[in-house]
């Protein structure tokens, strides 16, 4: 199992940011999602001197869907990058953090018209436009108010990602954004000459999430400087801001090979300074919005083992007391992981075995034939790279509750997302 941040072995135990995982265990209980801080924030910071947003005025929105606890909040805020959020909840948990609004970029496809009310209200930096429905909306509604909203158009760039289907965006069979096959886009900014409450600032285009391949970005960004450049000659409206979505790839397994986040960076600006030299256009202010890069491999997540059941000649598989629950991404997305054992950091992998989860589904696994040390019940098992897309995504199947989160840094632990409890979970529901 790769240790990643401030992950390390003293005396045969895992520690992460200078808390043992054992501790952790004991003091939480299980499962347990535990964050590595001090990765995250040299994580954002890395994006911020590498995407130069001090030199050129770049800006690096969070992409909060990845995982957006309060908390999280603060640490974007304080690491000075903006946020993507999707939705009225993350809306409001972003508010509930005191985050700037001047630093928010509000995504969806589907917008609803309170979420739309919301984000105007509190004065959300960018609307990133998906279609005309939403853009006739947050005229009607900034007209009402007498304000002016600052935009940018979502579009389809019509680029294949080499990554999972469910996780591509930018192909043009996409419920996502603007076409640019059929006039889509052209027809968005004809109406603007009607609307006086909007204000095209950028377009916006995300191709998919984790991906490797820069040349994917290439294209993207080729795509995108010629529209600069037509929508100029075409209507005079000159773009500033390019927002290139997010995606970049991380470590889960040894099959994955992701590109340092310096080297991402400098390519993607490469890249974009050299096409807009190319064609003629003076370089908008680039915009990027890393998720999963940020805190996939700042996460990971205790478990205990409980039942061990051996079918002979045929597998290994090992019960922990979370699963599907907690991390969907390999029923969802066949998505690979490594594990070990907190405690005996030092023992040979010599067993192969399945690591399953407790859901009532035969395709609650999470992890398929790894090799792992001697096990018995009651041993602390991890899985890292949890932190991105996991506790967003977890639900309460089978009436599981959702698991603590805890940050790690510098020897001290802080609870900052409670467990939750049986009674959490029916406080929704009427009792007849
Ligand atoms: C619009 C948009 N921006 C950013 C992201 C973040 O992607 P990732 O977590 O892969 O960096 C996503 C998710 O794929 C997205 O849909
Ligand atoms: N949730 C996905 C990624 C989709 C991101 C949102 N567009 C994952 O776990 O990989």
């Amino acid at each position: 199992m790769k240790l990643h941040g401030s992950m390390y072995v003293k005396e045969d135990t895992l520690h992460i940011g200078g808390v043992s995982c054992v501790e952790l265990s004991k003091k939480y209980s299980t499962p347990l999602y535990v964050l590595d801080e001090k990765l995250v924030r040299e994580n954002c910071r890395e994006y911020i001197k590498h995407f130069k947003v001090n030199e050129n005025n770049n800006k690096v929105a969070y992409a909060g869907k990845a995982f957006l606890p309060l908390y999280m909040c603060k640490i974007i805020s304080e690491e000075n990058l903006y946020l993507d959020v999707v939705s009225g909840g993350e809306l409001y948990t972003a508010n509930k953090a005191k985050f700037p609004m001047e630093r928010i970029l509000f995504h969806g496809n589907n917008k609803t018209l309170d979420e739309i009310k919301m984000g105007i209200e509190l004065g959300v930096g960018i609307f990133v436009v998906d279609n005309l429905y939403e853009l006739e909306l947050i005229e009607k509604i900034c007209k009402e108010k007498n304000k002016v909203q600052k935009i940018y158009f979502r579009i389809t760039p019509g680029i294949e990602a080499h990554t999972h289907d469910y996780i591509k965006t930018g192909q043009v069979d996409s419920k996502f954004g603007f076409g640019l096959i059929n006039k889509e886009l052209y027809n968005a900014i004809e109406k603007l000459y009607r609307y006086k409450n909007v204000e095209l600032v950028g377009l916006h285009a995300h191709i998919g999430s984790q991906i490797f391949d820069v040349k994917a970005y290439m294209e993207e960004v080729e795509v995108m400087m010629k529209l600069v450049k037509e929508i100029q000659e075409k209507y005079n409206i000159y773009l500033k801001e390019i927002d290139l979505g997010g995606g970049i790839g991380v470590y889960y397994t040894k099959e994955d090979n992701p590109k340092p986040i310096k080297e991402f960076c400098e390519a993607i600006i490469k890249m974009a300074q050299k096409v807009c030299e190319r064609i003629g256009i003076n370089l908008p202010k680039l915009v990027i919005e890393p998720g999963r890069s940020i805190v996939a491999n700042a996460g990971s997540t205790l478990y205990t083992i409980g039942s061990i059941k051996d079918i002979k000649d045929v597998r290994t598989y090992v019960s922990i007391d979370g699963g599907m629950t907690d991390n969907i991404r390999p029923s969802l997305y066949h998505a690979r992981y490594e594990c070990s054992i907190v405690n005996k950091m030092n023992d040979k992998e010599l067993n192969k075995v399945t690591v399953a989860g407790k859901c009532c589904e035969s395709g609650d696994i999470l992890i398929t034939n790894t090799k792992i040390m001697d096990i018995k019940s009651d041993d602390i098992l991890i899985t890292t790279s949890t932190g991105a897309y996991g506790y967003s995504m977890a639900s309460n199947y089978n009436k599981i509750p959702k698991p603590a989160v805890v940050s790690v840094m510098n020897g001290k632990d802080i609870l900052i997302c409670k467990r939750q409890s049986y009674e959490d979970m029916i406080n929704l529901e009427l009792n007849f």
